[in-house]
């Protein structure tokens, strides 16, 4: 009988969703290269669990780091020690996670929305509610809406894509996608009202309906399904896929290290319990493939922006090399012209340029792997916020962050769409 209660009890908890009690993400200044390697020491030691939120780039930014309760006191010493400079940005996760978590047990006793009017665009949803949202789109607006499935994540659920098109065969085409690092929530929230904006100004804002008269606009919102489930059901910090690695207890691939650009260089790891770990070998996760295989066969994709979390950058490539992208002119010029356009709106503020020389380097990228293939307008944004609250911002910034992020990609696909035969 006592076995089985404590069956019971472990199998519980297990289930339970993991909790962050004391974990602080402290944003730490390294002001010179010897401080800079003691950063990089730190956080190659595995057992302190680190979670780096943001990495290590030079001695002019700070990184952010999520740092356990039971590691903080070897990590403050540590920095004590080298004289670094840190602040704590979040005095205890769970504190922020609880309040998140409230916000949305408040919002989800409302009545489950008939349809996209009802929809709540300025709250956090669930898989299941953003796939619903997908289908009342689709049946509300048949001849501007489609959804196409481009394959199935490892766990089997669809990824979805909605294809927003007036006409025509194999037009050329704009993809959008957001959630790839399932836990960059604003990023999801923010794609579900790029696509109700679509549907809502198409016909009304003339250069939207300039830019669907002539292309097709791609969204996937939910790029990293299982993540993002993941992040509902069990540990609100997953980045990764939830594809198991073969000899290791660590779980996942980073779905933004694991595309054939530079693959397995420097900017990723080898490790499959790293954050950035690539995968086994290119394309190995089903999330990334599809993706591949719909661009290769699509053939006719003019600009691919794919949309990340947090620090407010737009950045272009390369992320593998220091080597200039050819365009590198052109596409410097027109994230200066779209940063400025997002400005406008709140005065959020953007950093832009070449991955590399603006965030870190980092190999396997989405961006540069389409960008090789010849599309020109690639780009990864960097949505809010630049640490306050980092992954976990607040629901009252969904709307403003998605409102000024559409500005920014107004200004990238009328660009593409007046440069593009
Ligand atoms: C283009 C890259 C460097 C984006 C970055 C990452 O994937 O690490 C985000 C910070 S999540
Ligand atoms: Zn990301």
């Amino acid at each position: 009988m006592k076995g089985l209660l404590v069956f019971a009890a472990l199998s519980l908890a297990a289930l339970a969703r993991d909790t962050f009690d004391g974990h602080q993400v402290l944003r730490i200044s390294a002001k010179d290269e010897l401080q800079l390697s003691a950063l990089r020491d730190l956080e190659a030691l595995d057992h302190l669990q680190l979670d780096i939120w943001m990495g290590v780039r030079d001695v002019s930014t700070p990184v952010d780091i999520r740092v356990p309760a039971f590691s903080l006191s070897t990590v403050k010493s540590h920095l004590d020690y080298y004289e670094i400079q840190y602040s704590i940005m979040i005095r205890d996760l769970q504190v922020a996670l609880d309040e998140e978590a409230e916000e949305m047990d408040a919002a989800t006793r409302d009545v489950e929305p008939r349809n996209t009017d009802a929809f709540d665009y300025s709250r956090y949803h669930t898989i299941e509610e953003i796939y619903n949202f997908q289908d009342m789109l689709v049946s509300e607006k048949p001849n501007l809406v489609s959804k196409i499935v481009i394959g199935q994540s490892y766990e089997g659920r669809p990824l979805n894509v909605l294809k927003f098109s007036t006409g025509g065969t194999s037009r050329p085409a704009i993809w959008l996608d957001t959630g790839i690092h399932s836990r960059e929530w604003v990023t999801q929230a923010s794609g579900i009202w790029f696509a109700i904006n679509i549907v809502d100004t198409y016909g009304k804002d003339q250069a939207l309906t300039a830019i669907l008269d002539k292309m097709d606009i791609f969204l996937e919102i939910v790029t990293n399904p299982d993540g993002f489930a993941y992040t509902h059901s069990k540990n609100r910090m997953w980045r990764k896929t939830r594809k198991p690695n073969p000899g290791s207890s660590c779980v996942g691939v980073d779905p933004n290290r694991n595309w054939d650009a530079g693959f397995g260089g420097a900017g990723a790891s080898g490790s499959p319990c790293a954050e950035t770990y690539r995968g086994p070998s290119a394309n190995s996760e089903s999330e990334v493939k599809a993706i591949v295989d719909f661009v290769k066969s699509h053939g006719n994709i003019k600009a691919f922006i794919s949309i990340h979390a947090y620090s407010q950058m737009l950045l272009f490539p390369y992320g593998f090399t220091k080597t200039p992208a050819r365009d590198h002119g052109e596409l410097h010029e027109l994230a200066k012209k779209a940063i400025t356009n997002l400005a406008s709106l709140y005065g959020t503020r953007y950093r832009y340029g070449s991955i590399i020389n603006t965030i870190y380097q980092a190999s396997g990228g989405t961006i540069d792997w389409t960008y090789d293939q010849g599309i020109k307008y690639s780009y990864t944004f960097e949505l809010r916020d630049t640490g306050r609250y980092g992954f976990i911002l607040p629901a009252n910034q969904i709307l403003p962050t998605a409102k000024e992020t559409w500005l920014a990609l107004m200004t990238i696909m009328d660009h593409s769409s007046r440069n593009s035969s």
